[in-house]
């Protein structure tokens, strides 16, 4: 799905974007899409560069007077930074979008921090991957953005980050910060977990049993790339209600293990399979009740892999050229090898961009194999 850009942004003023990784860039590139104007901050120079760089803003200055602060730093400073965007700009509505939403909450409640100006928020968006590189000017495209309102939240405050959330593509749905917190146990840290640990049996595993992974061990897996220090923080900041979900989940694995021990010792024991079976089917229906992105299948991008030599500046020129060919860069990933003179840039784009990519990137002197 792609942003309308030619639809008037309802946000006005000013987005100042704290933390331009994948999340905070995402939101600066989908709100500068909309010619909302965004500057960027992040205690790394690299990371704000990069992201100045792929087009998501420009880079904060000391005379800035943001409407509204988006803080995108990871769950285990986001009060803290939250506490000094409030007082930096005592005219600006902040909001984050920390994974979790009771713990920063409760420190800025303990610390006093102006609450009719904070609305913490979470869009339930985001990739395996960290930092800029990988971030999607659609990521938030059909998602939900939870708004976690409090009894004092300013109204004001709450439009502004309701129509913040509307302009970066998502879709806004208010719920208290402990209601939001028990939700994401169930539909993303548990399912976090039980990816790690399915894909960490897999360390050991000899070669060839190893070899043989096809598509299923792929989908089950996909987010056990993810990175273990925000995860780590995410899953500690939630740690009751996660417990509670995998608590749970031991109950049934526990029962599929009788039921498998059962058939070892006696491949005819009574109810042994109505219980595997019954594992399996309440998955599907589990499954079946998981909203589709707008119902519709996701996007599949083309990815063209350009050479790009080891030398300063040749990214920055490569970004350069794939705008001035008129295309989206949908991501962008970097593998470059140690010892190599050349790294390989693969850009993801949308397929019908692939081909002219490649024809203006050839014809600007990039070598674009295949
Ligand atoms: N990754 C996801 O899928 C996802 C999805 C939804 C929400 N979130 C939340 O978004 C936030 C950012 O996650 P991300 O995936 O973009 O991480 P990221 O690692 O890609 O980016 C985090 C950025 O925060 C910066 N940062 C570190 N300390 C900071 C500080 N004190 N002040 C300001 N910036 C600081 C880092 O330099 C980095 O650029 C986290 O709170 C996370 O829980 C992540
Ligand atoms: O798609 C992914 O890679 C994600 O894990 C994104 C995901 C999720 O569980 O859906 C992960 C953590 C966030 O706080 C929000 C979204």
């Amino acid at each position: 799905m792609t942003l309308d850009a030619a639809a008037p942004a309802r946000t006005t003023g000013t987005v100042r974007v704290v933390g331009t990784g994948l999340l905070g860039t995402s939101a600066a590139l989908a709100l500068t899409l909309r010619r909302v104007d965004v500057v960027l901050a992040d205690p790394s120079p690299t990371a704000v560069a990069l992201a100045r760089d792929l087009g998501a803003g420009r880079l904060a200055g000391p005379d800035d007077d943001p409407a509204l602060v988006l803080v995108a730093c990871p769950p285990d400073v986001v009060a803290d930074v939250v506490a000094d965007e409030l007082a930096r700009f005592p005219r600006a509505v902040v909001t984050d979008v920390a994974s979790v939403k009771g713990g920063p909450l409760a420190t800025l409640r303990a610390r006093g921090a102006d609450l009719t100006r904070y609305v913490g928020s979470h869009p339930m968006a985001g990739r395996e991957r960290s930092g800029a590189v990988a971030a999607r000017t659609d990521l938030f495209a059909g998602r939900p953005w939870v708004i976690a309102a409090t009894e004092v939240t300013g109204p004001a405050a709450l439009q502004a980050v309701r129509d913040l959330a509307a302009d970066c593509g998502g879709a806004p749905v208010t719920m208290a910060a402990r209601e939001h917190d028990e939700a994401v146990a169930l539909v993303s840290h548990a399912p976090q977990v039980a990816a790690s640990l399915v894909a960490a049996r897999l360390r050991d595993a000899a070669e060839p049993a190893v070899a043989l992974a096809g598509q299923g061990l792929r989908d089950v897996t996909r987010i056990a790339a993810s990175d273990p220090a925000l995860w780590a923080q995410i899953l500690a900041g939630n740690a009751a209600p996660v417990a509670d979900v995998l608590e749970a989940l031991r109950t049934d694995l526990d029962e599929v293990i009788t039921a498998l021990r059962s058939l070892a010792a006696d491949p005819v024991a009574p109810g042994a399979r109505a219980r595997l079976a019954r594992a399996i089917a309440d998955g599907g229906v589990g499954r079946d009740r998981i909203p589709g992105k707008h119902g519709s299948a996701p996007t599949l991008y083309r990815t063209v892999v350009v050479v790009v030599p080891d030398r300063p500046g040749a990214l920055g020129r490569l970004l350069t050229d794939v705008g001035e060919a008129g295309v989206n860069l949908e991501d962008l990933r970097l593998e470059h090898s140690e010892g190599q003179a050349v790294a390989l840039a693969s850009i993801d784009v949308v397929p019908a961009s692939g081909e002219p990519l490649v024809d203006a990137l050839r014809v600007r002197g990039w070598t674009v194999p295949g």
